[in-house]
């Protein structure tokens, strides 16, 4: 077995310390994720002989529904499975009725399939390798993707209640068809990695190999590259991290004259950490500088910058940054506001309480006094866009309010208090 010791030693130390959790492998039926199978399951082997703990192998397949060869590939991946005596998943997905495109649609069914078979401490290996990385980063730079989108597929990242991990990630294409060939691995090919209108086989099958003529090593060299990459990125997080520390650590509201006297490119990247630590997709490149010149001009105009996923404002000297989700999900909204703030009687008391949207009028008893909303939320500088999703609680069956829960504020009446806060500015008496 000529020059497999590489990927003996990469799946070697991939399997150990693993603990007693799970190993799955996402198995496509393809010549990759074969190999990974084949190669996670002799490691697997070698481990136990040498009596080194080692988790237990389970595979993973989806079926996606989408051609009219998704069938054969199940059927593949079961006789391969019990032939070589591992446990197999299978799971099927619906990726018809999809708004984002067939292909987006069913990587996203894959990974919710991936998230719910994940144990806490679980890992999963996808059979990811090094020309997939090299693909990746050509991709993304003709799409003009700056540091962190080169910095390409990481090794090893966090899924749900496990890890993701691409043990394959330094082993090149050639090597797992040459590996395949020698040790008989059979494998199904999916004719759709033949059509050129795909960016990704254009790439694979002709733009690749044009570097590899003229720059033998091309594609180990762009992963290499890659790989540079991603550690730069992880350092300019980290700046960034120590910037909105330094600006309040609120990811949702920034204030203006700080972030602009950071500079265009320290400020944008700060903004476009600030959204990733709230899940908000960041703005293409131009729509984010035009978001920092307009903030740069008169202070008293309200700013609104929008772009798919997420939205910026600009009020009362403070950056907001936001979800654009049109529609709240007004329970699950309540819900997790009255996790977050737990009001509670100060007698202790055990209660029901319901959360409700404001209508018009409605006070507040705080220190003695009863206060409209309206005032004070203009005094509490609540941002009139966040003034409707504010929860209004009452206790069951009681017209009179107890409490009004924001995310990053919360008021209690008296005779009231909060048993828990998520960390942000407590106001009212309590
Ligand atoms: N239908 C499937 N069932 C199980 N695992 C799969 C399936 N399709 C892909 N995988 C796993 O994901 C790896 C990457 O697959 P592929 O290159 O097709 O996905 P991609 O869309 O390019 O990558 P990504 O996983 O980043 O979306 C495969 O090597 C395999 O381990």
């Amino acid at each position: 077995m000529a020059g497999a010791d590489g990927e003996r030693l990469t799946l070697d130390a991939a399997m150990a310390g693993a603990g007693s959790a799970k190993l799955w492998l996402a198995l496509s039926g393809g010549l990759d994720s074969v190999c990974l199978l084949h190669l996670a399951i002799e490691a697997h082997a070698r481990r136990r002989l040498a009596g080194e703990p080692v988790p237990s192998l389970h595979v993973i397949h989806v079926n996606h529904q989408l051609q009219e060869d998704a069938q054969r590939f199940e059927h593949f991946c079961r006789e391969l499975c019990a032939a070589l005596e591992v446990p197999l998943e299978v799971r099927s997905v619906d990726c018809l009725d999809h708004r984002m495109g067939p292909e987006a649609a069913a990587r996203e069914a894959r990974y919710r399939c991936f998230c719910a078979v994940l144990d806490e401490g679980d890992r999963l290996w996808l059979a990811h390798h090094r020309n997939d990385q090299a693909e990746t980063f050509l991709l993304r730079a003709l799409r003009g993707a700056g540091v962190s989108g080169l910095g390409g597929m990481p090794a090893a990242r966090r899924l749900g209640r496990g890890w993701l991990e691409r043990p394959l990630l330094g082993i090149g294409r050639d090597r797992l068809e040459r590996l395949a060939g020698d040790r008989g691995w059979c494998w199904v090919e999916d004719t759709t990695n033949l059509e050129l209108r795909y960016a990704r086989n254009r790439l694979r099958h002709t733009v690749v190999p044009a570097l590899e003529t003229g720059w033998p090593g091309a594609a180990a060299r762009l992963a290499e590259t890659a790989e540079r990459l991603s550690e730069s990125a992880r350092l300019l997080e980290l700046f960034a991290a120590e910037d909105l520390v330094r600006l309040g650590a609120d990811p949702t509201r920034l204030d203006c004259a700080s972030l602009l006297a950071l500079g265009e490119a320290r400020a944008a990247l700060l903004i476009r950490h600030a959204l990733g630590r709230i899940d908000v997709p960041a703005p293409p490149r131009a729509r984010l500088l035009e978001l920092l010149a307009q903030l740069g001009a008169a202070e008293d105009r309200l700013v609104e910058v929008r772009w798919p996923g997420g939205v910026a404002r600009r009020w009362r000297r403070a950056l907001y940054l936001g979800s654009d989700a049109l529609e709240l999900d007004w329970p699950a909204w309540v819900a997790a506001r009255l996790a977050q703030w737990q009001p509670v009687p100060k007698d202790g008391q055990r209660v029901a309480l319901e959360g409700g949207k404001r209508c018009a009028g409605e006070r507040l008893r705080l220190g003695g006094m009863s206060r409209r909303l309206k005032t004070l939320f203009q005094e509490s500088g609540v941002p009139p866009w966040e003034r409707d999703n504010l929860v209004l609680v009452r206790q069951s069956g009681s017209a009179s309010l107890v409490a009004v829960l924001g995310e990053r504020q919360a008021w209690v009446a008296d005779g009231w208090r909060l048993a828990r806060h998520g960390g942000a500015i407590v106001r009212g008496e309590y």
